[in-house]
């Protein structure tokens, strides 16, 4: 399939060094705003809503991974940029570790969050089903249930209602296409053919996709770290922003400088 023209936001100086951020199945690029001031200080950050999601174009199906790793080398390349720094959290973690498999000269250094390189297919399936039978609406609080610890999420009932609303706004089909991508994922071959620096950080609570998937992935990866950040859930850059942030930056500021 031909790469879709994604929507992206840049902040930061033009001409730092490039940190892409992309997102989880359900949310927008909305999601990564406890990190993008912080990493604004000294990076151009490029953060883009995944096909099917918030602002970008949900094109006919089906989508493989490989697609929605096409857009992201497309966004590089529309913003002429060579090699980039990149950072996924679940969905976006597999785009990410597939990125940096197939064109590792385009990756400088990786950040896999919540992630796996083999997620359990069935509930992704049905899940599409459900969108596209219902909509993705219904999906919404049992799907933010498992990003939050309960006991964040009843602190912070303005944050919940705004992941289920970007949930709600998602494309229908774009979603249980996107849900499908994710059944699909196996990239368990893929993770020795990484060279670029990895760091996998693990939401210590996660029932979406727990801490044992972080793990494979940090063993199959030469000299990958990993970082389990506690109390977290599948978006732990939420619940932890000051310790996801302080990762991401000790991470990246360890790279030299790149073009
Ligand atoms: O949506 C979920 O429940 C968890 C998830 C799996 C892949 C992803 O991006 O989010």
């Amino acid at each position: 399939m031909t790469a879709v023209e994604v929507s992206y936001t840049e902040d930061g100086p033009a001409d730092a060094p490039v940190v892409v951020l992309s997102n989880s199945l359900g949310a927008t690029r909305g999601m990564w705003d406890p990190q993008v001031p912080a990493l604004a200080e000294r990076y151009r950050v490029v953060s883009y809503d995944t096909r099917g999601h918030g602002d970008s174009p949900s094109p006919a199906g089906p989508y493989t991974l490989d697609d929605l790793v096409d857009d992201v080398v497309a966004l590089l390349d529309r913003l002429g940029v060579r090699q980039a720094h990149v950072v996924g959290l679940s969905l976006g973690g597999m785009t990410a570790l597939r990125l940096a498999a197939r064109e590792p000269a385009r990756v400088d250094r990786l950040v896999a969050l919540a992630t796996s390189a083999k997620p359990d297919p069935q509930g992704f399936l049905d899940r599409a089903a459900a969108a596209r039978s219902g909509g993705t609406a219904p999906l919404a609080p049992t799907v933010v249930s498992r990003w939050l610890t309960p006991g964040y999420a009843a602190e912070h009932p303005d944050l919940v209602a705004r992941l289920e609303a970007m949930i709600v706004a998602a494309d229908d089909e774009g979603y249980a296409l996107c849900c499908e991508v994710v059944a699909a994922v196996d990239l368990r071959e893929d993770l020795a053919r990484i060279t670029a620096p990895t760091l996998v950080v693990s939401g210590a609570e996660d029932p979406a996709l727990p801490p044992p998937h972080q793990q494979a992935i940090a063993d199959g990866i030469a000299g990958a770290s990993l970082v389990s950040v506690s109390p977290g859930a599948h978006l732990p850059n939420l619940e932890q922003p000051l310790e996801v942030t302080g990762a991401l930056l000790g991470h990246l500021d360890a790279a030299g400088g790149h073009a």
